[in-house]
């Protein structure tokens, strides 16, 4: 096991270790010395309001930003190393975020786009295609009840129905974590519920899921573990039942609310 890499008995291998990270943008503390240690196949929202650094959190996890050193020890750890790079990430966290959507231009097929996650590629680009490829494809399509469009171009379908396809291409490398920046937004209901039975399935087969998201009712079920985030820092990180509560939900968004369970699935009302 690398170096500073404790396995906790009852969770997983430590995936992202985080203690006092800062990232900056322009003169804004996006993240302001964050400690937050994730965990290989937990299933965890990141929950906060606009602004809270959500974002920014994913960006220096798949290394777009950098942090500062502004206060001693400063920990970037990634599966217990303190020297990593995006293709090692990329090997172990399937990252699905919404700008990948419109980096889509060219006619591709569902399938197509799948396939491409193999090679990190946004197309295919006369690669050769293995017959362990094609049946890894397949049975993802199965998974995330998408089989019946993998012959339709990217640019034919929904948006709801496209995004379970940048989840297929994310899931292609067969990774153990899949991290989802605000998958939802813009969603109808029923593109909603399309999207959230396929990520339910996803975490049901074995894949650890960590959810960014706004929006309460995007915690799926088999999610356990909520961190909640205000002004670039953790604000509270616990037990779903502990953190989802009216009190807890109102000081997160700064707004009364009342806060409803419903067979697994969280609202907001009241505000
Ligand atoms: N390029 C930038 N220049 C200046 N400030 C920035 C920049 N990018 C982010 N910020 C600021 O950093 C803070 C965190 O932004 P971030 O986008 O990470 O939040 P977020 O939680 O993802 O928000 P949202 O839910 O609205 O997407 C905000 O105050 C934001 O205004």
């Amino acid at each position: 096991m690398p170096h500073g890499t404790a396995c906790s008995p009852d969770r997983g291998l430590p995936l992202i270790e985080f203690e006092n990270v800062t990232v900056t943008r322009s003169d804004v503390r996006a993240l302001d010395s964050l400690s937050l240690t994730l965990y290989e196949g937990e299933n965890t929202a990141i929950l906060g309001p606009n602004g809270a650094g959500k974002s920014s959190l994913v960006k220096a996890i798949t290394r777009e930003y950098y942090p500062v050193i502004s206060k001693e020890p400063c920990t970037f750890r990634f599966r217990g190393a303190d020297v990593w790079d995006v293709f090692a990430l990329r090997s172990h966290i399937g990252i699905v975020s919404n700008d990948l959507q419109y980096t889509f231009t060219r006619p591709l097929t569902g399938r197509e786009v799948i396939l491409s996650g193999f090679f990190s590629s946004i197309g295919l680009f006369n690669r050769e295609i293995t017959p362990a490829m094609e049946e890894r494809a397949k049975e993802i399509e199965r998974l995330l009840g998408i089989d019946h469009l993998s012959g339709r171009l990217m640019n034919t379908l929904s948006s709801g129905e496209a995004r379970r396809f940048l989840i297929g291409r994310a899931l292609a490398f067969g990774p153990k974590t899949l991290l989802l920046d605000e998958p939802t937004s813009s969603l109808d209901l029923f593109a909603l519920h399309t999207f959230r039975q396929a990520l339910r399935a996803v975490a049901q087969s074995g894949t650890g899921i960590i959810l960014v998201t706004h929006n309460l009712h995007d915690i799926i079920p088999e999610i356990s573990r909520i961190v909640m985030m205000k002004d670039g820092r953790v604000f509270g990180d616990g037990k779903k039942t502990e953190m989802l509560t009216d009190e807890r939900i109102g000081g997160l968004f700064s707004v009364p609310v009342h806060v409803r369970e419903e067979n697994g699935w969280y609202y907001a009302t009241g505000y």
